[in-house]
């Protein structure tokens, strides 16, 4: 029998280090080899399924992720922006795929994956799923059809526990709307509002986040203009979405050349961009 990719998971105990582990224990495609999580907390030393309150997985949670990573032929890292960069270099060292979905990384930040890009394949994206992978190819190709006339604003949506803003499927969004205007996000980016702001700045991109409650994920891509608006819509209702795209980047990084990758290479879209 063929041995299927073992994959290591970081941030274990977090939201979506438990789905992943779920996941991956229903999965015939990959199998969960390790399970790491920060130093002090109270899961290391223990079966990851056992912590989760379920069946022993044989897999021991540990703060140690260059033994984890060093068996691995995947590390899924859904963690905090130093950590993912830690884990880059681990990753690298070991010739393993990284998927990173952390979000809320610096252009520094992501410029410091480069060197470990050189040795493994890393396939980084602020959303997985396959629906907000269309909506950005579908928000590029609005923003090209309309002209400055269509104020675009992306509203974001997530639960009361999340650190950052705007999300990274709002800046992939925003990156797209500015792509297909042809201007850099960074010029025309317009967030946090409040205050005596002035009136808006026409060809502006503007942003809002809501936090709240158990949200798992809401954006929205919306082209004002007097008279009429156009609004693209992508609501994730379970973290399921999240993982499977995760584990697919792991399988797909298998065997590929060194580089970094997004989802839309992972799901074949990139031709349609
Ligand atoms: N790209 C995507 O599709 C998605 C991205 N995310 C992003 O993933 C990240 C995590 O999200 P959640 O699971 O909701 O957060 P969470 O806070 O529930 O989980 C993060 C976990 O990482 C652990 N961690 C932090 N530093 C660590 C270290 N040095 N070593 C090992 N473990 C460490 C924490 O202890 C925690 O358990 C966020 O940046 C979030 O925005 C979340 C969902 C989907
Ligand atoms: O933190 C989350 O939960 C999510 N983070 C990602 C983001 O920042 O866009 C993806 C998803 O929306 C859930």
């Amino acid at each position: 029998m063929t041995q299927t990719p073992g994959i290591v998971i970081t941030g274990a105990s977090g939201r979506m280090g438990r789905m992943l582990i779920e996941l991956l224990a229903r999965s015939d495609q990959a199998h969960l080899v390790g399970a790491v999580e920060r130093a002090g907390h109270d899961w290391i030393g223990r079966d990851v399924g056992e912590a989760m309150g379920g069946a022993p997985t044989g897999v021991t949670v540990t703060d140690d992720p260059l033994e984890a990573i060093a068996k691995c032929q995947a590390v899924i890292d859904f963690t905090a922006p130093a950590a993912t960069l830690e884990f880059a270099a681990l990753a690298a060292q070991a010739r393993a795929v990284h998927v990173i979905g952390t979000t809320g990384m610096t252009d520094d930040q992501i410029a410091m994956l480069e060197p470990a890009a050189r040795h493994a394949v890393i396939v980084r994206a602020g959303n997985m799923s396959l629906g907000v992978n269309l909506l950005v190819l579908l928000t590029r190709r609005v923003a090209a059809a309309l002209d400055e006339d269509y104020d675009i604003e992306v509203i974001e949506a997530h639960h009361n526990q999340k650190v950052d803003a705007p999300s990274g499927t709002a800046l992939m969004l925003g990156e797209a709307a500015a792509d297909g205007r042809g201007v850099a996000l960074a010029d025309v980016r317009d967030s946090g509002r409040d205050g005596m702001t002035g009136a808006r700045t026409r060809g502006h991109i503007g942003f809002s986040a809501i936090r709240g409650g158990d949200i798992v994920g809401e954006h929205d891509v919306m082209f004002a203009a007097a008279g009429e608006r156009i609004v693209l819509r992508h609501v994730a209702s379970d973290r399921a979405v999240f993982g499977r795209g995760a584990i697919k980047a792991a399988l797909w990084g298998q065997g590929r050349r060194p580089g970094e990758y997004d989802m839309l290479d992972v799901l074949g879209l990139k031709d349609l961009a």
